[in-house]
């Protein structure tokens, strides 16, 4: 389980990009973070990853408050963490393959991660989560010659090579068409359903957060003005969440 408790982030001089951002996201549930460009949404996710410090608050993943270990036990933390990006930022020379044998790197030493020693199994695991993907023939194209959808596939399956127990996923479909986005869309429920993963994924599309979710987190100005279940995301509860930003703040008091 993930508790944000009182999560603020203030980049230099500037209005809070997160402000006082408190809620929980379920093992096995899918949590949509919707709002507008601008909310807060890219900083939340790379905040809760630790990639963004000088932040307040707790983040607690299974009850380990991630702000205030020391590297060592926060890089041991964040291999339970797996991120999922728009632009997949997969090494493009590399196959498919070894572009998720990277993933297992995070639970390596450095010689051996230096070095890319795989042991047999971990190619054999590899393997097995591509297939999982539905891209075993893909094992050996490099990435750069792979599809948008493809890559997201790798994207997702190198996160798994982690062993992660929560995906946070960076608007994964927003550079995919609608069949790749709903063969994308599935695995994450799938993860979530099938293996009871915390799965937090930011959105732009309404419709699809609203057909995957459970959950769903509305930010606006760095602020939650929505928390509540997917039946709960109501016209009016939309509309507070893409309202212009003086009249959410107005609304959140
Ligand atoms: N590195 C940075 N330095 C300074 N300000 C930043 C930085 N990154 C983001 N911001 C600001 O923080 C606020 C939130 O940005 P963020 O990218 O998290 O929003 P978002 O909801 O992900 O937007 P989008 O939907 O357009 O991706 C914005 O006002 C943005 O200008």
């Amino acid at each position: 389980m993930l508790q944000v408790r009182h999560l603020s982030k203030i980049y230099t001089g500037k209005q809070p990009s997160l402000d006082d951002v408190s809620f929980t996201a379920q093992p096995g549930a899918v949590t949509a973070i919707i709002g507008p460009s601008g909310a807060g949404k890219t900083t939340l996710l790379r905040s809760l990853n630790q990639l963004i410090t000088d932040d307040a608050g707790e983040i607690l993943l299974e009850n380990i408050d991630l702000r205030q270990l020391k590297r060592r036990d926060l890089m041991k933390q964040r291999t339970k963490i797996g991120m999922i990006f728009q632009n997949y930022n997969l090494i493009e020379p590399l196959t498919a393959l070894e572009n998720v044998l990277h993933g297992s790197l995070a639970r390596k030493s450095t010689l051996a991660g230096v070095l890319s020693l795989y042991s047999r199994q971990e190619k054999e695991e590899a393997m097995a989560l591509l297939a999982d993907v539905g891209l075993q023939e893909f094992a050996y194209h490099y990435a750069g010659d792979l599809s948008g959808g493809q890559k997201q596939r790798v994207g997702i399956a190198r996160a798994l090579m982690q062993h992660p127990t929560m995906m946070l996923c960076d608007e994964p479909i927003a550079s995919l068409d609608p069949r790749s986005t709903i063969i994308v869309m599935d695995i994450l429920r799938r993860l979530a359903d099938a293996q009871g993963m915390t799965i937090l994924i930011n959105l732009h599309q309404v419709d699809i957060a609203k057909d995957y979710a459970d959950h769903i987190i509305g930010l606006n100005s760095g602020r939650v003005v929505f928390d509540g279940p997917v039946a709960e995301a109501t016209a009016a509860a939309m509309a507070a969440i893409y309202a212009a930003p003086a009249q959410a703040a107005a609304a959140a008091g």
